[in-house]
């Protein structure tokens, strides 16, 4: 079974396929390009970051669910502990993934306040950069450093480097459409009304409450038709096999009838440690 993730090799998302994932792990340069990779049937499965504890949601994953057609088949939680990497103990610019530097932003300010710091597409891409050039440092997994010297060769210069000393992401691990599964303790579904009214999300919530269906998440998104309209993304406790979930859904359609409703399917979680 192909697996696609966020490359190049060593990033998070990759450690989170690699435990996931029993056959081959490939790389793609962006969330939006996996996503689409798993809805053509390029690949069988994709690992999409979704969420993390200090930064929360990873928007470009949650824009890329809204507008491909996939579905949601396992949920996997993990640590993330960041390292400071470099050739040497002095560089002029850290590299990493967005996520992560905000991850570490306290640490950035105050132990590197004048370094300039550098958005790339992913941590491992950030390793790469440290690599090629001694006066750039990277914010990656430790386990991304090398054993021996050398030239290029990478240091851990400092370890557990952000913010709060419990910091994890989620990950969603998606499939082709026809692989919706109703079996799972968590579902999610993407919801647009396509209409703006008083109570109008209250109406869309109330019906899992009066069900006993706990939401997990609740996030909007910009819709991107006009300013101040939206999509609403959802996590319940409760699988599409269950009455209540399906009960609470039905309501949630009535109400986006001149919208959508895009149900990702139902999953179970796995927590990894590594
Ligand atoms: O750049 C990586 O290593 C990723 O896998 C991406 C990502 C993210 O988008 O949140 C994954 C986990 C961490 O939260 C930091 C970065």
């Amino acid at each position: 079974m192909s697996t696609v993730t966020l490359g190049p090799s060593g990033t998070y998302s990759h450690r989170a396929a690699r435990a996931v994932s029993d056959g081959d792990v490939s790389f793609r340069e962006s969330v939006t390009s996996i996503v689409e990779a798993v809805a053509s049937g390029d690949a069988d499965r994709g690992v999409v970051p979704i969420e993390n504890s200090i930064e929360g949601s990873v928007t470009e994953t949650l824009d890329a669910l809204a507008d491909y057609d996939v579905a949601v088949t396992q949920e996997v939680v993990t640590p993330i502990k960041h390292a400071l990497l470099a050739q040497r103990d002095a560089f002029d610019v850290v590299a990493s993934h967005p996520q992560a530097l905000a991850q570490c932003r306290g640490f950035l300010e105050d132990a590197y306040p004048d370094v300039h710091q550098e958005a790339v597409a992913s941590t491992a891409t950030g390793v790469e950069r440290a690599r090629e050039d001694p006066s750039v440092a990277a914010i990656a997994h430790p386990d991304n450093a090398d054993d021996e010297p050398g030239e290029g060769a990478l240091r851990v210069l400092a370890e557990d480097v952000q913010d709060r000393t419990s910091n994890a992401t989620r990950f969603f691990v998606i499939a082709g459409p026809g692989e919706k599964s109703e079996a799972g303790g968590k579902s999610t579904f993407v919801v647009y009304p396509n209409a703006n009214y008083p109570g109008l999300l209250l109406e869309l919530l109330e019906p899992f409450a009066e069900r006993d269906v706990n939401l997990t998440r609740v996030e909007s998104r910009p819709s991107g038709e006009r300013l101040g309209d939206y999509c609403f993304h959802l996590d319940v406790e409760g699988g599409l096999y269950e009455d209540r979930t399906q009960e609470a859904l039905a309501v949630v359609r009535d109400l986006c009838e001149n919208g959508w409703v895009r149900e990702l399917g139902s999953y179970d979680v796995k927590t990894v440690v590594s």
